[in-house]
């Protein structure tokens, strides 16, 4: 019998410029996304059927979860007749704009390869990975710090690592990432910033001056709709933070720390009502 585990990291968004609407209604972006030590588990043992089951109980483990649609999906591809039985330890919160089931779907489609021995050209998982959703690519193929324009699966490996602390809030409310594309106030006649030259200055120089750049398109929508949301970024913009911003399309919230007890303390205070992350300095996936 075969079994492994892996881990499934999430992301944050630092800076989300969202520059155009397609003909498919699907919006393109430019942003960077930085991984968090935030994770869910995933075990795969071999077996006969495609089959999951979840520590979260709200969460369907049917065709709908983007785990059993990565199976189907590669198993359609290449003509694989054999199954796996996959349990997920569900940790990351979703509607959080965290990419969590996006990370999920990268786990299983990487896993797989693995689990049924099959060499699949990076080109063709590329491929399945987007229709499994706009994040999956960035899971599937970054282990840091990268930039992403189309809609979020062209990307750029930067090499870089955040040098500061950072801690993740989920305000327990979902943002639904469909409803915030559709309601976000455009601004697509705007110059965007070149956030590569951006993030290299804040990562190489330390340079805090150009963090203001680092916008997010769907901050005004989302704290106009969801009070809690705005209660927590104000929370953590008191305290000490050099800088806090709305990850992706919501609801989680993230700041970043030069000095690690900054960190702690607000974490320690946020997590009385709150589900909380901590990442340190430097944090890459593995
Ligand atoms: C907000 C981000 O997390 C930023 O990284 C992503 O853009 C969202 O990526 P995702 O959750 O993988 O999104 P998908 O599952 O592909 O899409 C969910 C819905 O969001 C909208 N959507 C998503 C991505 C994108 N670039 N434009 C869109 O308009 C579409 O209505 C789509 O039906
Ligand atoms: N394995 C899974 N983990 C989490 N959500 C899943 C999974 N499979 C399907 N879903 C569905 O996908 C929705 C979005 O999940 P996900 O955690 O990726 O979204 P998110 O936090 O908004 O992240 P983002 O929009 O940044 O990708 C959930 O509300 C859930 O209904």
């Amino acid at each position: 019998m075969k079994h492994f585990s892996v881990k499934a990291c999430a992301k944050i968004n630092l800076g989300l410029l969202i520059t155009s609407r397609r003909d498919d209604g699907y919006h393109t972006l430019e942003t960077i996304f930085a991984p968090i030590d935030w994770f869910d588990t995933l075990e795969f043992t071999d077996s006969d059927d495609i089959s999951m089951e979840c520590t979260n109980l709200d969460l369907p483990v049917d065709d709908s979860n983007l785990c059993i649609r990565a199976a189907k999906a590669l198993q359609a591809h290449t003509g694989v007749t054999k199954g796996v039985a996959m349990k997920l330890v569900k940790r990351v919160p979703f509607g959080a704009g965290l990419g969590g089931g996006s990370s999920d779907a990268a786990a299983t489609l990487n896993a797989l390869c693995k689990l049924w021995q099959i060499d699949v050209p990076s080109t063709e998982l590329h491929k399945l990975a987007v229709k499994l959703g706009a994040d999956v690519p960035y899971f599937l193929e970054m282990k840091g710090v990268a930039y992403a324009a189309g809609i979020g699966e062209e990307l750029e490996d930067l090499d870089l690592a955040l040098p500061w602390h950072v801690v993740t809030v989920f305000p327990e409310v979902q943002v639904p990432t469909a409803w915030a594309y559709k309601n976000f106030h455009r601004q697509f006649e705007r110059p965007v910033p070149d956030l590569k030259t951006l993030v290299r200055k804040l990562c190489n120089e330390r340079d805090t001056s150009v963090l203001g750049a680092f916008e997010n398109d769907f901050a005004s929508v989302v704290f106009e709709n969801y009070p809690v949301v705005r209660e927590v970024r104000d929370a953590l913009a008191a305290s000490g933070a050099l800088f806090v911003s709305l990850s992706g399309s919501g609801s989680a919230v993230y700041a970043l720390y030069e000095d690690r007890a900054d960190a702690v303390k607000a974490a320690e205070a946020m997590s009385a009502r709150f589900r909380v992350n901590m990442t340190p300095a430097g944090f890459r996936m593995e």
